[in-house]
């Protein structure tokens, strides 16, 4: 008899077996839907031998109810999945739903209905209406998200369908994107650009895993030497993935693909619409999108025939997911290249520890651009002691970084402020009484955003509008704002430079692509003076007339104690740097510290990275830090915090004691309460060689909590809170 395996979708069962029906023909990776129960179940067809279950007897078997029209999932990505839940302790469901993340795609083709604007106006004119013709000007969608994208309800939209202000349109949903040309508009490389686009080109050619670290710096051109890779991969009819740490950051490299292509890449991330998810998986999977630009997610996507996997950015720390699956997207882009056998280009001015580690260890070929392209110079670093140079009372800027602005300003220049802080002020209190404003769900104090008048946490989302009086002793008009963000400086900016245009730049200013588009487009054709902004500026942009970088608050990332600050630190104010003087003009940059002294601070000086680096190594090889050695933590919380401090006594208690590993805690975690939960850690440092997943395997395996608490691992940390 027929019979197969399936890992379902549903992470508390095991691998469950079924009858294959006659005439239902399935292979390793088919889609199908299975009964359970009552009720159906979506499952993946797997190798049996890979997946161990108990036997049911034949007789027993149910029968699976049909196959999904969609293409199997092919042995690589089945391989990636498994190694995927293996290496950082997860269910093997939980990952495979990250490869299923469009479940409107396997339903298959067909039409649907979306609607689109025809042009006229309706008898009747109201407010609502009104907002809804100018919003969906270009757009076209289902009726739904129509009433997202315009901000009306669906209703309004259906008056407006009566009325044939908005038409229906049929669309295929399974179209292919239209195809990139690798001809289109080639560069003009410089000779270094050159050696290394044809490295590039060799590996895609090879067709063999080739780990590569294009580590070139700010402004050397590496998107321009990664696209020949790109080229190259299309030309042999095969896909890419291109992965960004941001979606902030699509914008600007679709513009760029698009000129040096012709065409837009497909987009993949989670806050696409749903017809646009379901259409870029199934063109992953039948081959009718051939680059993919997306968020780390996008690496789990079916592709028919992968070619290149390109990570920009690769050291930024947002590639690490930190809910559900705690995967690193850099290290498993990584291993997708090696299952796929394919090069995998990891591109950053600034790489991670890590990365160069394994270059250095021959692991990953090493390919640097160590010199701007066109010319252009990298900026002066100068370093402003504000315990020699403060700022006036109540500011924040020192007088040379307001004089370097001044200059710039004359001279019809841009300048960049950063300051790793949303809002305006990190901690609001009450000037009469003390009282501190603090998240009722969280170990958080809220943050004041005076833009939109609210306080806010910044850790679970919580939001209240400001508040006129105090809520503790009634006193009016007595919020005193403690310490500067990112509104602060503007504010600051605006009264010593009334006429100066700014710009604030955050997540909470730029929370769309449009608004992030307007941005760009401003700000390449002068209409901006000043850039105040958060990490989000620190990378990928370029303003040819930005000559004037100020890091506000060089100290910030060095406070608290993550294993990674120093790096972290380096990293963020060596890209914020590497936006100023990228074209004709000279670049300078000012920073801003207490601590002139510390490494971090001196190696940014003096541009040695090298030493920055080796200091940095010396460091987290004494300490058994990664790469030197490995650390993973447990996370263990509930609502309830005798329950979760139980818990974790009962995880700390039965802890292993072995030569290799060693486990601290357990502890509050530095936020002890998330989002309503109380939240206990545990740490474990092991050695490179110890058996670090299997231990915590077999450590936590036979323990049981009461349903409540959940317990977290995270392999290879990169948040210590
Ligand atoms: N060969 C070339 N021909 C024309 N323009 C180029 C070439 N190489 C680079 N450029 C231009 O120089 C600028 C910097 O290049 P790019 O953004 O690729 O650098 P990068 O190394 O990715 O920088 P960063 O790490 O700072 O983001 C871009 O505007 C790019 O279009
Ligand atoms: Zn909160």
């Amino acid at each position: 008899m027929n019979r197969v395996r399936l890992l379902v979708m549903n992470a508390a069962l095991g691998p469950l077996d079924y009858r294959v029906p006659d005439g239902m023909s399935l292979e390793p990776g088919s889609i199908v839907v299975a009964p359970l129960g009552p009720r159906q179940v979506t499952g993946i067809v797997w190798e049996s031998e890979r997946l161990p279950g108990t036997e049911v007897p034949d007789a027993r078997l149910r029968p699976l109810l049909g196959a999904l029209p969609v293409p199997p999932l092919r042995a690589p990505l089945r391989r990636l999945i498994e190694w995927t839940a293996d290496y950082y302790i997860a269910s093997m469901a939980s990952v495979a739903r990250m490869a299923l993340s469009s479940s409107a795609a396997l339903r298959g083709g067909g039409t649907i209905t979306e609607y689109r604007l025809t042009g006229a106006l309706p008898p009747r004119m109201t407010p609502q209406r009104d907002a809804a013709l100018s919003a969906l000007d270009g757009e076209q969608g289902t009726i739904r998200e129509l009433a997202d994208l315009a901000g009306v309800s669906e209703a309004v939209l259906r008056g407006l369908v009566n009325a044939d202000c908005l038409e229906a349109v049929e669309v295929a949903i399974d179209r292919p994107f239209p195809a990139p040309r690798p001809d289109h508009a080639p560069p003009d490389l410089s000779p270094g650009q050159q050696e290394a686009a044809d490295r590039f080109v060799d590996a895609v050619k090879a067709r063999k895993f080739a780990p590569m670290l294009l580590d070139g710096v700010t402004g050397s051109g590496k998107t321009e030497t990664y696209f020949e890779g790109v080229a190259e991969a299309l030309r042999l009819g095969r896909q890419v993935l291109v992965l960004l740490p941001e979606i902030a950051l699509t914008q600007n490299f679709l513009k760029r693909f698009e000129a040096r292509f012709g065409v837009a890449p497909t987009v993949w991330h989670s806050a696409q619409k749903q017809s646009d998810r379901r259409r870029a998986w199934r063109q992953v999977s039948e081959g009718g999108a051939s680059v993919v630009v997306g968020a780390r997610s996008a690496l789990f996507l079916p592709f028919r025939d992968l070619g290149l996997i390109v990570v920009d950015e690769a050291h930024e720390i947002s590639f690490k997911q930190d809910d559900g699956v705690r995967y690193n997207a850099r290290d498993v882009a990584v291993m997708r290249a090696r299952f796929e056998r394919i090069p995998a280009i990891l591109a950053s001015a600034t790489p991670a520890l890590e990365s160069l580690q394994m270059a250095e260890a021959g692991v990953y070929e090493k390919i640097d651009l160590p010199a701007r392209f066109g010319g252009a110079v990298l900026p002066d670093i100068r370093i402003l002691d504000l315990r020699e140079e403060s700022p006036p009372r109540g500011r924040w800027l020192a007088p040379s970084l307001v004089k370097a602005m001044e200059e710039r300003l004359e001279r019809g220049e841009q300048s960049l402020l950063f300051l790793n802080r949303r809002g305006y002020a990190p901690l609001t209190l009450c000037r009469q009484c003390g009282y501190r404003f603090q998240c009722p769900n969280c170990s958080a104090w809220l943050v004041e955003h005076r833009l939109t008048r609210r306080l806010a946490c910044h850790h679970c989302g919580h939001q209240v509008a400001s508040p006129e009086a105090c809520p503790e002793c009634g006193e009016k008009d007595c919020l005193a704002a403690c310490g500067p963000g990112v509104e602060r400086i503007a504010d600051e900016v605006a009264e010593i430079f009334p006429d100066a245009r700014t710009a604030v730049v955050t997540s909470d200013t730029l929370s769309s692509p449009d608004k992030i588009g307007e941005f760009v487009d401003a700000a390449q054709a002068g209409e901006i003076d000043v850039i105040v902004g958060t990490q989000l500026v620190t990378k990928g942009y370029h303003f040819p007339e930005l000559t004037l970088v100020g890091v506000v608050d060089a100290d910030l990332g060095l406070e608290g104690g993550d294993l990674r600050a120093a790096e972290r630190s380096y990293q963020q104010i060596a890209q914020v740097a590497g936006r100023a003087g990228r074209a004709a003009k000279a670049g300078e940059v000012l920073i801003q510290t207490r601590h002139p002294e510390a490494p971090v601070i001196a190696a940014l000086a003096a541009y040695d990275r090298d030493a920055f680096y080796e200091a940095e190594s010396d460091a987290r090889r004494n300490a058994g830090a990664p790469p030197f050695g490995r650390w993973a933590a447990i996370i263990v919380s509930s609502e309830d915090e005798a329950e979760a401090a139980e818990a974790a006594r009962k995880i700390g208690g039965s802890a292993p004691r072995l030569d290799d590993i060693a486990v601290y805690g357990p502890a509050p975690a530095p936020l002890s309460m998330l989002r309503s939960r109380y939240r206990y850690r545990l740490l474990i440092n092991a050695r490179r060689s110890a058996a670090l997943q299997q231990t915590i395997r077999e450590w936590l395996g036979p323990l049981d909590h009461p349903q409540s608490v959940r317990v977290g691992v995270d392999i290879d940390p990169y948040s210590f809170v």
